[in-house]
């Protein structure tokens, strides 16, 4: 599955501590994140992770852009509800195509820990359901 992974600047030591804690997991997938978050989660775990741009210079954007094509399975965005961001109109555009698409969103920790979980246990298959119709109707298969 593609899984996306961003983090605000002091929710950065939360996703660092969860992909830690996760990586048996995380490591069977594909992982996308924004830049600087990207970065951080390598440095700790030494998973590989497909880096976009930093979420101020339009990395939430280029997810949002794989949630729109249906392509990204499930968003782990651990968000800071706290401080104001400069991008956040971009923050709110990825939450929408997320619920556009029904794409699986935690938008902190502890959500990302039922869907973590959920996907080990393989309640996220239905996802692969989506894809195969989707490669069907577009004539790929
Ligand atoms: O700002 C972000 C998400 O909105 C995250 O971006 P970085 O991972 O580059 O810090």
């Amino acid at each position: 599955m593609n899984i996306a992974l961003i983090a605000h600047d002091r929710k950065k030591k939360d996703m660092v501590q969860f992909t830690t804690a996760y990586q048996h997991i995380l490591k069977n997938h594909s992982l996308f994140a924004t830049g600087t978050t990207g970065l951080k989660i390598h440095e700790a775990t030494g998973l590989d992770i497909h880096r976009f741009q930093s979420g101020p210079l339009g990395g939430d954007q280029q997810i949002g852009a794989m949630v729109a094509k249906n392509d990204m399975d499930v968003v782990l965005f651990f968000r800071d509800p706290l401080t104001s961001q400069p991008h956040e109109p971009d923050i709110i555009a990825l939450i929408r195509l997320c619920d556009v698409y029904q794409i699986p969103l935690a938008t902190n920790m502890a959500a990302g820990e039922i869907i973590i979980r959920a996907l080990e246990k393989g309640e996220l298959q239905w996802r692969e359901i989506v894809h195969q119709k989707r490669k069907k109707e577009s004539g790929l298969e």
